[in-house]
């Protein structure tokens, strides 16, 4: 496959200025954790959870306040978005290709074309970073259904990776909400948001969509009251049940650190609650996530430092003069 470069709406509509080297818009960047940087949301969620509906819905909000948003699609497969993306992976990967180049199925075209993708995703930060007016408040990014990009392939943890240290950025994890009321489904999704957030380490938001369809409190009920989970499976004496109740123990950590809200894609119901919510998400971000960065970047500059220092001195060894080494080193 070709070295493709990344397509942006801005540059498909304006090639020479493309060509023409670094934009005069473009400015050092701020740091990562500064007020002016916008909040990467990355919409991650099973197939079918309504990610794709979501971010038309995000993408209609941000652009109703005045503010519209920098939306990506990530999903090589889709074959209609419903908004109009700034970056779309389909513009520089073609999955068919890939699937016919590679031999593979349509889940080994996806999660080849993301990371035939991910190797170019400094140039996707590098649009991200790009200054316009108005400034977008959010980065939205649409993902495949195939979640297991984000808890194992190379392709997820370098995307999460290149935003995280670039912007503040939270996941939305998107939950069928009528189909997760059996309490074994649910057990299902709150596992795989688990090993969402255990990978990403990111702050995760739990959307529980389509409340149009059925309402997400018995979900939160779940959350909070282990008695209540309890009792939804108290007919059921299966193995499967009674490890599910024993996770829901296991779970209790995990739920008290996570934000949820129910919303409608469909409908926009709950937007502006989903909206304080990420708010939350990105205080969260700085207060937990950016000092750890920072603090591995810092060590990742001092052992650089340390090897340089090292390089230097073993240079400087090897330039003395000869017979100088050699008298040191004579008894
Ligand atoms: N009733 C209702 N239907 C919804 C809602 N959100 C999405 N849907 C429907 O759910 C189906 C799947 O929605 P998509 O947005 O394509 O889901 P997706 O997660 O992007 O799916 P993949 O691309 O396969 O991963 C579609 O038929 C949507 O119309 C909602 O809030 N309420």
């Amino acid at each position: 496959m070709s070295d493709p470069e990344v397509q942006s709406d801005e540059r498909r509509a304006s090639e020479s200025a493309a060509s023409a080297g670094p934009s005069s818009l473009t400015q050092a960047s701020a740091p990562v954790g500064s007020a002016e940087k916008p909040t990467v949301v990355l919409v991650i969620g099973m197939a079918g959870s309504g990610k794709t509906t979501l971010l038309q819905r995000i993408s209609a909000h941000l652009s109703s306040g005045g503010k519209p948003g920098y939306i990506l699609n990530l999903d090589p497969a889709v074959s209609e978005v419903p908004y109009g993306a700034n970056i779309d992976i389909r513009d520089t990967v073609n999955y068919k290709n890939v699937m016919k180049q590679y031999n593979l199925g349509p889940n080994g075209g996806i999660l080849t074309s993301l990371n035939l993708f991910a190797t170019r995703f400094d140039q996707v930060i590098k649009l991200c970073e790009k200054k316009r007016e108005p400034q977008p408040a959010f980065i939205v990014a649409d993902t495949p259904g195939q979640i297991e990009i984000f808890t194992w392939s190379a392709s997820g943890a370098i995307i999460t990776e290149a935003f995280a240290s670039s912007f503040p950025t939270v996941v939305a994890f998107v939950i069928d909400t009528p189909r997760s009321a059996a309490p074994q489904t649910f057990m299902t999704n709150m596992l795989q948001a688990c090993s969402i957030l255990y990978k990403t380490k990111l702050p995760l938001l739990l959307v529980f969509n389509k409340v149009d369809v059925a309402r997400h409190e018995f979900a939160t009920e779940w959350m909070h009251d282990y008695e209540a989970f309890s009792a939804a499976l108290q007919k059921d004496t299966t193995y499967a049940a009674t490890l599910s109740r024993s996770l829901s123990l296991v779970l209790e950590e995990f739920y008290e650190n996570l934000q949820s809200v129910g919303v409608s894609a469909a409908t926009g119901e709950g937007m502006d609650e989903f909206f304080d919510k990420l708010s939350a998400c990105r205080k969260d971000y700085e207060l937990n996530y950016l000092p750890e960065l920072q603090r591995r970047q810092q060590e990742m500059h001092e052992t650089e430092v340390r090897r340089q220092a090292a390089e230097l001195e073993k240079l400087k060894l090897d330039t003395q003069p000869k017979q100088l080494q050699g008298t040191a080193l004579q008894p």
